[in-house]
């Protein structure tokens, strides 16, 4: 068993950097003075750092003229002198700062326990003690200096692997580095939606949103192979399949709905269950959620599954924030979900709904500004994709059948329109060929 401080450590690190003093930048490098556990050489040891950013000289008469008394009542002067005495060398001294930095993240995982047991006795949710437990555990050793920065010549290590998998995809005849969304016109745009991605997915009510994120999830669970988590708030399991079931196998929702495709549709029924239940697609449709369970809900899952490929949150405007009012608690919620496609290292579609301002214009078609309840969205969000079909709001338009794709914001590339055929019996959007506006309907294969 080791002790949770070390007393001796902390006389090491503060003797060396008072015997010689250019140790100062080197030791406190990733060494913060919350690691230190007992307050005197905490203080002793934010004095030394405040002199040296100052520019001063750090020896024992310039400490104790700073600070007269440390907070056991000890006189500096006295105090840091005894140490000084005391310290043989500084050649131990980085082992003597990754003792402290050790056992600093020993006791914060006393700490973590503790909280943990408070949490087992708490009145809450099994589910939300679980998300508890979990960022508990998860900021535990997060003050690292390591990880907050990287030098260039590490990334550009990193960055050459990089190139050469863009380079191995080019020469193959494949531009695209994250995965497909089914509709080749909108991987064009996008290049692929790429882990750690925010993509949000709005429309006015009825538009589609729902039915372009599920053939999303399809297409990525069937033909791409990779996890998908589907968290539905708005619609149950048995309607989503019912949805899924029409997109994968073109069988139309009535029959589905009275049972007939059971006799006109049997070898598509039969087909597109098989490919849903081979495919890693998980659904989960509790409709009472906040950030903090999804984010749980979806780590299991990743746990389970080997990896998340996507996630697709079905609606914003159902997450329940923390009550501090609905712009706040958005712009909290729109950050969280950015925090969530890093953490999961995938990209995360967020569906979400407009307000009515676009309806009071002559042409209909939302704008950035139109996204309801925070403007955090707009700009957390890495790709802004709308729905719009014309024939809602013009049942004789021209465009009768055509679901348009508004690409409104993307962050690493062109916005612009990608027109696709919608075919709202079978609940999907089907690519047009060649950019195409008439019927003429390209294959979907799932
Ligand atoms: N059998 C059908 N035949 C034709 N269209 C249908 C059929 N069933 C549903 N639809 C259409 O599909 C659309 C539903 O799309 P979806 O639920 O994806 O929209 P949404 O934008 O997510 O809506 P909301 O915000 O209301 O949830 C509606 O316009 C609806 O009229």
């Amino acid at each position: 068993m080791i002790e949770l401080h070390s007393l001796e450590a902390e006389h090491g690190v503060i003797g060396a950097m008072l015997k010689q003093p250019h140790l100062i930048d080197v030791l406190s490098d990733d060494l913060s003075p919350d690691a230190f556990a007992y307050a005197d050489n905490a203080d002793l040891y934010r004095l030394i750092l405040a002199l040296h950013d100052d520019g001063q000289p750090v020896d024992v008469i310039t400490l104790g003229e700073r600070m007269a008394e440390l907070p056991s009542g000890m006189r500096t002067m006295a105090y840091a002198g005894e140490i000084h005495l005391n310290t043989p060398s500084a050649a131990n001294a980085k082992t003597y700062a990754k003792i402290i930095r050790d056992r600093a993240v020993a006791r914060q995982i006393v700490a973590a326990a503790e909280r943990i047991h408070e949490i087992a006795h708490d009145q809450a949710c099994v589910e939300d003690k679980i998300a508890q437990v979990q960022s508990t555990i998860l900021a535990l050793g997060t003050d690292g200096g390591d990880a907050e920065c990287q030098t260039l010549a590490d990334m550009w290590a990193e960055h050459i692997e990089v190139i050469q998998e863009r380079l191995d995809r080019f020469s193959k005849g494949n531009v695209m580095d994250g995965l497909g969304s089914g509709i080749p016109d909108l991987d064009r745009y996008t290049q692929g939606m790429k882990p750690g991605q925010m993509i949000v997915v709005a429309g006015r009510p009825a538009m589609g949103k729902t039915t372009l994120a599920m053939n999303i999830a399809a297409d990525v669970g069937i033909n791409q192979r990779k996890p998908v988590a589907v968290i539905s708030l708005e619609m149950s399991k048995t309607q989503l399949m019912d949805r899924l079931l029409a997109a994968v196998g073109g069988i139309p929702l009535p029959s589905l709905k009275t049972g007939e495709c059971a006799n006109d549709y049997s070898a598509e029924l039969t087909s597109a269950g098989l490919k849903l239940s081979q495919s890693p697609i998980v659904v989960s449709d509790v409709p009472v959620m906040t950030i903090a369970r999804i984010r749980s809900i979806v780590r299991r899952q990743k746990h389970r599954m080997g990896g998340m490929g996507l996630v697709v949150i079905d609606y914003l405007g159902l997450v329940e924030g923390e009550g501090a009012g609905r712009t706040e608690d958005v712009t909290v919620m729109s950050r969280q979900i950015k925090l969530l496609a890093r953490e999961m290292g995938c990209p995360v579609i967020i569906l979400s709904q407009l307000n009515r301002s676009c309806e009071s214009r002559p042409d209909k078609r939302p704008v950035l500004s139109d996204l309801r309840e925070s403007g955090a969205i707009e700009q957390d969000a890495d790709i802004v994709m709308f729905v719009y079909r014309d024939e809602v709001y013009h049942p004789n338009t021209q465009d009768k059948g055509i679901g348009e794709i508004l690409i409104r914001k993307n962050r690493d590339g062109e916005i612009g329109m990608v027109p696709t055929a919608f075919q709202g019996d079978k609940s999907r959007f089907v690519p047009l060929a060649a950019h195409s506006r008439t019927s003429n309907v390209v294959e979907v294969n799932f």
